[in-house]
């Protein structure tokens, strides 16, 4: 769940504000998550998933409810989307740019290991790259180390108020995980576990 969280808190600060529609390419156990994260903080009008087989997509659209749609290509499922969440085990490009709205947001969750992909080379040179922490991003995906692509700021630099958040811009934020993510969602449950303890 942290992790969705975080990929949200990129959406949040990166996506254009009238965002209607958001694809999810991958139908395991964090498309979940990103899924009820997502429907839970924002009111996207459509959700269309897709995966690798027909039978991982339709046992994902049954086992939610909600605005969703299954699609039997990565293509069909992002063309036109607001939002993209990749959250495959993919080690080629499963995203390309030239399927990309202009100023989409993408939250590229999977490829976390130096030679894996998920996005192609003309999305991440054409959009504007942030990361949880670049010295992640350097170190361990694929995405950004074989495509040469800049990180122009982690998150945490747009939620200081330090580097800007480019909504009008086409937006990937590369999603690695970090230690304080587990550590504030320990807390979290800590915090509210010691609230009802102290209740009853
Ligand atoms: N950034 C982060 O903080 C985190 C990243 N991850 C990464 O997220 C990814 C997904 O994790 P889970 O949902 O737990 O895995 P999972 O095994 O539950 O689901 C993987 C999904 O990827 C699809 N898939 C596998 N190979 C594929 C391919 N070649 N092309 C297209 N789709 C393919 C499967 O059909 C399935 O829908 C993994 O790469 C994992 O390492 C996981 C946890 C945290
Ligand atoms: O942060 C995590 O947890 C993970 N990050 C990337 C690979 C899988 C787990």
């Amino acid at each position: 769940m942290r992790t969705a969280a975080v990929s949200a808190i990129s959406a949040k600060l990166l996506m254009s504000p009238g965002a209607e529609v958001l694809a999810i390419l991958g139908t395991g156990k964090q498309a979940l998550s990103h899924y009820n994260v997502f429907t839970e903080i924002f009111s996207f009008k459509e959700v269309r998933v897709w995966s690798q087989t027909k039978e991982r997509v339709e046992r994902f659209v049954r086992s939610v409810e909600g605005p969703v749609r299954g699609c039997s290509s990565a293509e069909e499922a992002v063309r036109g989307a607001d939002v993209i969440v990749t959250v495959t085990r993919s080690t080629e490009p499963v995203l390309y740019g030239q399927w990309v709205k202009a100023g989409a947001h993408v939250a590229a969750v999977g490829a976390c290991r130096p030679d894996w992909r998920e996005l192609d080379d003309m999305l991440m040179k054409s959009a504007v790259v942030y990361a949880d922490s670049r010295e992640g991003a350097l170190s361990e995906s694929g995405d950004v180390i074989l495509s040469g692509a800049e990180v122009f700021a982690e998150l945490g630099d747009v939620i200081n108020g330090t580097k800007s958040a480019q909504r009008e811009k086409t937006t990937v934020f590369k999603s690695l995980g970090m230690g304080v993510e587990d550590a504030v969602s320990a807390k979290l449950v800590f915090d509210q576990w010691t609230a009802k303890a102290t209740k009853s």
